[in-house]
């Protein structure tokens, strides 16, 4: 078995004349929290869906727990994708309710866990619910799951601060003894800092550096420090 979680090799999909994966090479260790960073359009999301099997690439092979992606990996899998949204009119309970119905591996004791950690009212509607609050839902229905893999396309987007501190701590606390693998992309790394453990740098559908962040960090600074150097000329090789 592969000691790897994802492993892409020359992997290119196109969208028209848009390539928005371009020969990716990367291969991203099972057990670690990895940030799966870049700019917009840079492919993040593509990266995702091609590893949840929604996207089939043009050329190039993809393994996901030592599988070509699809329904072999899917029910190992929990993927959150981007910009989801949960139906307004039910409230927190109804959709852990539905997750609990629907979801393999979905615990209903761990969700309500969940809830006490990311303090949410399971009586509220999620129609009433701020964006933060919402998008703590969508990741219970996630973390609730015993899978292998969790795949977080953009958790963060559109919370503020410090909603985005509390859920941090929450899944840094939660994950600490976990064996699950985990996969989050951002473009907006500023918040997210002290949660990945490796870390894998886009740009323009290709992955320009991969590694342990602390070597990250030792090489070339903060996180944020490199995503700013992804822009000058030292990174367009
Ligand atoms: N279904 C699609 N049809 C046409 N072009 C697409 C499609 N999906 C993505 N693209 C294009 O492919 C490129 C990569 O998009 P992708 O959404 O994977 O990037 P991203 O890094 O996730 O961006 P963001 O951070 O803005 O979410 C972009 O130029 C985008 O416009």
């Amino acid at each position: 078995m592969t000691p790897n979680i994802v492993e892409c090799r020359q992997v290119t999909k196109c969208y028209g004349k848009k390539k928005a994966l371009d020969q990716l090479d990367i291969a991203i260790p099972s057990g670690r929290i990895t940030g799966i960073l870049g700019p917009n359009g840079c492919g993040k999301s593509t990266l995702f869906r091609t590893l949840t099997g929604m996207v089939r690439p043009d050329a190039g092979r993809i393994e996901v727990l030592g599988k070509a992606p699809g329904w072999q990996t899917n029910r190992d899998i929990a993927y959150l994708p981007d910009r989801a949204r949960w139906y307004p009119n039910h409230n927190a309970r109804q959709a852990l309710e539905w997750g609990n119905s629907f979801l393999p591996g979905f615990s209903m004791e761990r969700a309500i866990q969940l809830t006490n950690y990311m303090d949410i009212d399971l009586d509220m509607k999620v129609g009433g619910m701020s964006r933060g609050q919402e998008a703590r839902v969508m990741l219970i229905l996630c973390l609730a799951r015993d899978v292998r893999l969790i795949v977080l396309d953009e958790p963060f987007t559109g919370i503020d601060v410090i909603s985005r501190e509390a859920i941090v701590a929450s899944l840094i606390d939660y994950l600490e003894d976990s064996q699950q693998s985990v996969l989050i992309s951002t473009h907006d790394i500023q918040e997210v800092e002290g949660l990945f453990d490796y870390t894998a740098m886009m740009k323009d559908g290709r992955a320009i550096w991969s590694g342990n962040t602390e070597d990250l960090r030792a090489e070339y600074g903060s996180l944020r420090d490199v995503f700013r150097k992804m822009y000058m000329k030292e990174w367009n090789k």
